[in-house]
């Protein structure tokens, strides 16, 4: 079998030994690797000739991604995966002891395993290429640093840099890297394998020790002060992750045990901790969740279509939705974009919008005055057509109004090329309807972004009946250009994410009407994993939105989605929500310290709050909703398969991560189980409950919409 590793010996007593797994495009920890690097660790000792050791990655631009996800997905026990975090062990530490020194030379992507790998190498030199990155991201796995980084990071960093590395999975930058020490150099790629050959020639003295801020020194200096800074780190733990993932628990016990125990102890806990994490429920659906986006990253959105290069796009409307596409367009895509609005104020709002979050990256020198510059030169604006004659894509970003729509379909094509595709960012109008003002239909698409647009990851891309193949997949390539996971739904009211969004919300407004507290309503809700409870959702969306949006899905879908009629109550009572400061919660100085309700909305809409129900009932009710709606959605077609549906609602309304998305949770559920709960709500409560055909004949054959 083609080996991975391969050492090249030089004249200057510095010996190359490049990792370059076979038929991969990144490199990844495989367990056959632990003997191949073990083989040639005695190879090294044996060879007085060899003075040093420079690791170097044989991938174009990435290092090591970290261990091999889908070797974890083999795993059949927690045995089996704490022997796999064991071996890993048994050779960093192999290659730690090494009597020469062992320097690591990193170009792109040094994540997981792959920065484990790194840190067992005496020294560290990166390049300053815009694909390096370094990090820790098992977290966001439902895992931990298993190769011994638990126990390295804490003494090369510091324990406060590494928890938050260790905790949030974050990627740093090579500068970032070297002023925490995660590094000894930066230099360009073109010098880093001459400057890392340079550092193993100086030897291990060449690594200086971090500086560390006072307050940091002191409370890293005895078990006791340590103890006060793991407590605390644990509190926030559990107050961000609610108790559902288990991960950063583990991770904060790994660390502990090892300073207060010793590296050994440290490493066998962390060994232990893996293992049962590989083996958890919440581990195999944030995996899940990795595979589907890096699959979905290689389809176009439409067989058989290649995109067409989009060199230049337009954005109608500078408005918040607007000045966010034209935002990402140009910092994330790099494709220069022309603004339109109908006041200079718009133009204004757009370009003051991108600065603001450009100037944020300045100000954490994350990039320069002049980067921002450039970028922002990228983005011009005008109150006409002038200038968009040649541009590849025009999203409209306007209020959702038909008949306005229409007149843009009609401006577009007059003024701009023929193969110029109209992406309309509707939240609710069906795509066909805007299309029917077209003369070339099969260039108008809906491309529906979830606010705010630089933060939230996904996007709809909505095809009608006569869309054409060309222009779903250069809508979808643009839209990953952005930074964006596009999953292509097909055209209907709500779409995929809105419509399903609407009946858990209709459901919290039912349960809202039956008395139940606006905190404990969302409260409920944040305990069963959604980032915020519905009633915050409401107020952040608008509460007139809600409303607009709602009728629409009614008059399409049929009388499920009928809000409740006191809901009008509300916007005779001007309550829109943040945007006017008068919704479910108050928003005046005094909430600037504490989240408060405001209690005059139980008055409006004519209710008498009632004893809490069981939390677990409230997330029940309203999460039953959505996963019906979900199936109905794959049933009609709207979502092209469950993995869509996942994503989908994943990132698109923050569906809890560790459940894998409405389909996988339907699937740990069970379909029956699910069915017999729908049928007992249906009893209590009306036939919006009713179970869906689809969900009906899943629980009838046993089915499971994954198979793995
Ligand atoms: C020992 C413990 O500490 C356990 C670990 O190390 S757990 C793993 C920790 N590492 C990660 O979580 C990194 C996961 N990978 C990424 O974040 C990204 O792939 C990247 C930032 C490294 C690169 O992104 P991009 O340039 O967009 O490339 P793709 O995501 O499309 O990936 C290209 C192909 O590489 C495969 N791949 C990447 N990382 C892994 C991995 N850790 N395990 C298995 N496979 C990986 C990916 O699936 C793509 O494969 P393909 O066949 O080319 O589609």
């Amino acid at each position: 079998m083609e080996k991975t590793f391969s050492l090249q010996r030089r004249e200057d007593g510095i010996a190359i030994l490049t990792m370059d797994v076979p038929g991969e495009t990144m490199n990844t920890l495989k367990p056959e690797f632990g003997p191949e690097v073990s083989q040639i660790i005695a190879e090294v000792k044996g060879d007085t000739s060899i003075k040093g050791i420079v690791v170097v990655s044989g991938k174009k631009d990435s290092f090591i991604a970290g261990a091999d996800i889908s070797m974890l997905a083999a795993c059949t026990s927690e045995q089996h995966a704490k022997d796999l975090s064991q071996q890993g062990h048994v050779v960093f530490n192999a290659l730690e002891n090494m009597n020469i020194p062992v320097v690591a030379a990193i170009n792109g992507a040094c994540l997981g395993g792959g920065l484990e790998f790194a840190l067992a190498c005496h020294l560290r030199v990166c390049s300053d290429d815009n694909k390096t990155v370094l990090g820790v991201p098992e977290v966001q796995l439902g895992l931990l640093p298993g190769g011994g980084g638990t126990q390295r990071l804490p003494r090369l960093v510091g324990v406060a840099t590494a928890l938050d590395l260790m905790l949030t999975g974050k990627q740093v930058r090579p500068k970032q890297a070297l002023k925490m020490g995660l590094v000894n150099d930066v230099v360009p790629n073109s010098i880093l394998l001459t400057t890392a050959i340079e550092l193993a020639k100086k030897g291990k003295s060449a690594a200086k020790p971090v500086k560390q801020s006072k307050l940091n020194q002191f409370l890293e200096s005895t078990s006791f002060t340590r103890d006060i800074m793991f407590d605390q780190a644990r509190k926030q733990v559990d107050k961000k992750t609610a108790g559902n993932y288990p991960a950063p628990a583990k991770i904060i016990d790994c660390v502990r045990q090892g300073l207060n125990k010793g590296m050994a102890k440290g490493l066998e806990v962390e060994a232990t901790h893996f293992g049962n994490l590989v083996m958890s429920k919440e581990s195999a659906a944030l995996r899940s969740i990795f595979f589907a986006t890096t699959e979905m990253k290689k389809e176009t959105g439409a067989a058989g279509a290649e995109p067409r290069k989009v060199k230049k796009a337009m954005v109608l409307g500078g408005g918040l939705m607007g000045g966010g596409i034209a935002s990402v367009t140009t910092t994330k895509a790099k494709i220069p974009v022309r603004v339109k609005d109908i006041s200079e104020q718009g133009l204004s709002n757009a370009l003051a919008y991108a600065y603001k979050l450009l100037d944020k990256g300045v100000k954490r020198r994350h990039m320069t005055p002049a980067v921002r510059d450039n970028i922002m030169s990228l983005m011009t604006t005008t109150t006409d057509y002038k200038g968009i004659k040649d541009a590849d894509i025009v999203v409209e970003a306007v209020f959702e109004d038909l008949a306005l729509k229409h007149q843009m379909v009609k401006d577009v094509e007059r003024e701009c090329g023929e193969h110029t595709i109209f992406a309309s960012n509707t939240s609710s109008l069906p795509i066909g309807q805007i299309a029917e003002a077209a003369t070339r239909p099969e260039n108008v698409i809906g491309l529906h972004y979830f606010s705010p647009v630089e933060k939230m990851p996904l996007v709809e891309v909505i095809a009608h009946k006569t869309t054409s193949a060309e222009t779903i997949a250069t809508t979808v390539a643009f839209a990953r250009k952005q930074g964006k996971t596009p999953i292509v739904v097909q055209d209907g009211a709500g779409f995929y994410v809105n419509r399903i969004l609407a009946l858990y919300m209709n459901e919290a407004a039912q349960l809202l009407l039956e008395g139940q507290r606006v905190e404990h309503l969302d409260s409920s809700l944040i305990k069963f994993g959604f980032p915020v409870g519905p009633m915050t959702l409401l107020d952040e969306v608008g509460i007139d939105v809600g409303a607009k949006i709602s009728p629409i899905l009614e008059k399409e879908l049929g009388d499920r989605f009928s809000a409740p009629a006191a809901f009008d109550k509300l916007l005779a009572d001007d309550r829109k929500g943040r945007k006017n400061s008068k919704g479910f919660y108050q928003y005046g100085p005094k909430a600037k310290k504490a989240k408060l309700v405001d209690e005059s909305v139980y008055g409006v809409l004519g209710i008498k709050t009632a004893s809490d129900k069981e939390a677990k009932e409230i997330a029940e009710r309203c999460t039953i909703q959505m996963l019906n709606e979900a199936v109905r959605c794959l049933e009609e077609g709207i979502i092209a398969n469950p993995r869509d549906g996942d994503i989908g609602a994943i990132f698109g309304i923050g569906f809890p991560p560790f459940l894998g998305g409405p389909f996988r949770y339907i699937d740990t559920l069970g379909a029956k189980n699910l069915v017999d709960t729908l049928t007992r709500y249906q009893k209590l409560y009306g036939d919006r409950f009713a179970p869906c055909e689809m969900l009906k004949n899943m629980a009838t054959e046993g089915n499971s919409f994954h198979s793995n």
